[in-house]
């Protein structure tokens, strides 16, 4: 039976909450269009926007910041994506390899070590790096934030905070509490935030850690907000 198509329009422009967007997505991953893809979605969009904004892209000096987490995957897509564009990003990890959370990170992590476009740092003193970057991407942090920030991803934040780079931050500027807006500890100041699917209900009430928001979709089904949004 086909949902009559004004259900779709009516929540096309909602904000959702982290436990929706957690639940859309894994219905999206068993109806087939698994997280690996909505991942490289989202790695691919947030490029375009990063090469939107800076023509002479491939001059510019970019520090890609990554999690363990699926930001942090998300930001491993972006990397592979400025390099398919020219550009020689560094990715900065903010722990060890073998402790990357998720198959679809891991697996995007592998193919980041067979490049040479890509610069690899495991976590170490990243401040001169920063120091000498123009770009920043932040895929610090997601959805998946809780509590007080720890380090080394603390550190990190303040780093990225000190610095006068342009700054994107990947899906939630990382540190800031999606559902209500908040920063309860520190969180990345953006120039821009690249949100997934829908608008996380915290962010509008916080832009001026978000900067501006781009609301991108990443190809999940509309059908897999029945049950949850419709
Ligand atoms: N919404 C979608 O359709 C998609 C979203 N994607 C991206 O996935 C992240 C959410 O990923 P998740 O692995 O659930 O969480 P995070 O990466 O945000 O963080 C988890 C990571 O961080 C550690 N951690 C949590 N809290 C803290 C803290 N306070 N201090 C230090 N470390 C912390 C935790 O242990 C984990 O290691 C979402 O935002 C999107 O970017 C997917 O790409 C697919 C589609
Ligand atoms: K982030």
């Amino acid at each position: 039976m086909v949902k009559p198509l004004f259900d779709m329009k009516l929540c096309i422009d909602m904000e959702i909450t982290v436990k929706q967007m957690m639940r859309i997505e894994e219905n999206g991953h068993q109806m087939g269009f698994f997280r690996k893809l909505m991942m490289e979605n989202a790695g691919a969009i947030t490029t375009r926007h990063i090469v939107e904004h800076y023509p002479d892209l491939i001059s510019k000096k970019i520090t890609i910041f990554a999690g363990l987490g699926n930001n942090g995957g998300d930001a491993f897509v972006v990397a592979r994506h400025l390099a398919a564009f020219g550009c020689n990003p560094t990715v900065i990890l903010l722990g060890h390899p073998d402790k990357i959370k998720s198959e679809e990170a891991r697996s995007n992590w592998k193919i980041l070590e067979k490049m040479n476009s890509v610069n690899l740092i495991l976590a170490s003193d990243a401040s001169k790096i920063v120091s000498e970057s123009e770009v920043i991407v932040d895929g610090i942090l997601g959805t998946g934030m809780s509590g007080k920030i720890r380090e080394p991803y603390s550190s990190a934040i303040d780093l990225i905070n000190q610095s006068h780079a342009f700054k994107l931050s990947v899906d939630v500027p990382s540190g800031l509490d999606p559902d209500t807006g908040m920063v309860h500890d520190k969180c990345v100041k953006a120039d821009i935030t690249v949100t997934f699917h829908k608008m996380k209900i915290g962010m509008p009430k916080n832009q001026n850690m978000c900067g501006k928001i781009m609301v991108e979709k990443i190809g999940i089904p509309p059908e897999a907000e029945i049950g949850i949004l419709i």
